[in-house]
């Protein structure tokens, strides 16, 4: 599913309009009647409904969802918050139709007391106020018919973007209608993804309006989900054998920090890998060596390692700031010529070494969170989470690297702009480990895949896949640990391949 901008949106359904004929008022009604039964399967007919209808085409799918849902027989009361001359085009049309419907329509003067009451007698509130058109703070008497929504105990239905929410990334503070559920029209927008804004969408879901596919401009964005790892995932073939499956070096690890460099390769082995190395301190190796009984060592050493005859190696895990770790990892990334990730405290020695990342020709992969992502950068944590998806963009054109942004929406951009988000797991990842366990899954699902942005993005959705299923079959968010994760990734491909 693409993911897309305001911009993106508006080209859509011009597009649609010129190339194929469909009308933008017959887009409106197909908008208004798919959103409707979407938001169906939360009204009940003893429900008492109040839909909050705008001036400009979010406020026209708001006609059509008044009159869908006042001919099934619902108890609607349809409010106009904005003056009449503000409704035009096919908005306007879709209100004459209304009221010709037979249907009635209330006027928002400038005293808000008698909505106010409506309100507080209703059960649902749809908003039809402002979609992808919202410019701005709120403007009045959008800011106080909000307010009065959001301190409402009842049950708020947004229609495409819930009213203030800025369809894209880049801004900081806005006002917004609380939404517990939105219905997006046809393809979510930038802000469902984002940290600040996608608490106002509530749970979401996307209709289909029909706009004609095979017409659509390519998207360089899009949603990346268990369906797409089913398709995509390689099978295992019945007459491999461990080198089929490739051979990945695991460099991190410390004395004091040795359980990360050992999640790691373990969970590259749960996840399919044929063979593992890690090179470690050599005081580390007697605590690693019995949780990964299947791995072979090497010392870790400040003068250099070989690195030749891996699949793809994977660097920072656990391997501690000492001055001469920094040398470590400007060594591998002048010397590894398969993919090399570098994740934990490798990102962090990256910053003095960007211009060997700009110079190498093979693959390499950050794997950042956004608080790693914004000290690479020199951004501030929380730019980076305003804009996620235009920052790791210009990071990976200039570097010639993957991204892999870790969060609750982890952004997954390659170095030609294409990204891919993975919604998957929960709050049971927010966890030390969770980070190292990914890291070997990713190495695993490098040396199996072909192509990188698929084992990227199929390694990111069984991580969190695997805590979802881990969540339903007896686990707590609570109590998840990474390791858990891990043996749990046993349930997630028998599950896959079912
Ligand atoms: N053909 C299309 O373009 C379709 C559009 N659809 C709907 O149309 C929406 C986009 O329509 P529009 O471009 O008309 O935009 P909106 O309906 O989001 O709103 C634009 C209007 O809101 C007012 N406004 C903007 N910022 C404001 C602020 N900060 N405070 C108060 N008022 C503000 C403006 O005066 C303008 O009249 C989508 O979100 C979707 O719901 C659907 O009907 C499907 C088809
Ligand atoms: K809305």
């Amino acid at each position: 599913m693409d993911i897309v901008t305001a911009q993106e949106m508006y080209e859509r359904d011009r597009v649609t309009v010129e190339a194929v004929g469909l009308e933008g008022k017959m887009l409106m009604e197909n908008a208004g009647r798919a959103v409707t039964q979407d938001m169906l399967r939360h009204i009940s007919p003893q429900h008492k409904i109040v839909i909050l209808i705008g001036a400009g085409n979010n406020g026209g799918d708001g006609f059509v969802i008044a009159r869908t849902l006042m001919n099934l027989n619902y108890d609607v009361e349809a409010w106009q918050v904005v003056p009449d001359g503000k409704i035009t085009g096919d908005a306007k049309a879709h209100k004459e139709i209304f009221l010709a419907s037979g249907h009635p329509l209330k006027m928002y003067s400038h005293s808000s007391e008698d909505l106010e009451s409506s309100l507080c007698h209703a059960d649902v509130c749809i908003d039809a106020m402002l979609g992808i058109g919202a410019d701005g703070r709120l403007r009045e008497p959008l800011a106080e018919i909000v307010y009065l929504c959001n301190e409402q105990a009842i049950l708020r239905l947004a229609v495409d973007v819930p009213t203030g929410v800025p369809a894209d990334e880049g801004v900081e503070k806005f006002d917004a209608f609380h939404a517990h559920f939105t219905t997006i029209i046809e393809a979510p927008k930038l802000s469902a993804f984002l940290q600040h804004a996608k608490p106002f969408y509530g749970e979401w879901s996307v209709v289909e309006i029909g706009l004609p596919k095979q017409k659509l401009p390519n998207c360089s964005r899009r949603l990346w989900g268990v369906q797409d790892v089913k398709r995509t995932l390689p099978e295992r073939d019945a007459h491999s054998h461990k080198g089929t499956h490739g051979k990945g070096l695991f460099v991190g690890g410390s004395l004091f920090m040795p359980g990360s460099v050992a999640m790691s390769a373990r969970a590259a082995l749960r996840s399919g890998a044929g063979l593992v190395a890690i090179a470690t301190d050599e005081q580390a190796i007697p605590s690693v060596s019995p949780y990964v009984q299947e791995a072979t060592f090497v010392e870790l050493k400040e003068e250099g390692q070989a690195v030749s005859g891996y699949d793809a190696v994977a660097v920072g895990m656990g391997l501690g700031r000492r001055p001469y770790c920094g040398k470590v990892v400007k060594q591998l990334m002048q010397e590894v010529d398969g993919p090399l990730l570098i994740d934990a405290d490798g990102l962090h020695l990256l910053k003095g070494s960007l211009d060997e990342l700009e110079r190498r020709s093979a693959p390499t992969v950050l794997t950042p969170h956004p608080g790693e992502f914004a000290h690479l950068t020199g951004l501030t944590a929380p730019e980076v989470l305003q804009s996620p998806f235009v920052y790791s963009r210009e990071f990976a054109e200039r570097y010639g690297a993957y991204i892999v942004l870790k969060g609750p929406s982890t952004i997954i951009t390659a170095p030609d702009g294409e990204q891919r988000v993975d919604r998957s797991g929960n709050a049971g990842l927010a966890k030390g480990g969770s980070g190292d366990v990914l890291s070997g899954i990713l190495i695993s699902m490098i040396m199996q895949s072909n192509g990188l942005m698929d084992a990227l993005s199929n390694g990111c959705v069984l991580h969190g896949y695997t805590a979802e299923l881990l969540v339903e079959a007896g686990h707590s968010k609570v109590d998840l640990l990474a390791s858990d994760v891990i043996e749990g990734l046993s349930r997630t491909f028998r599950t896959l391949s079912s």
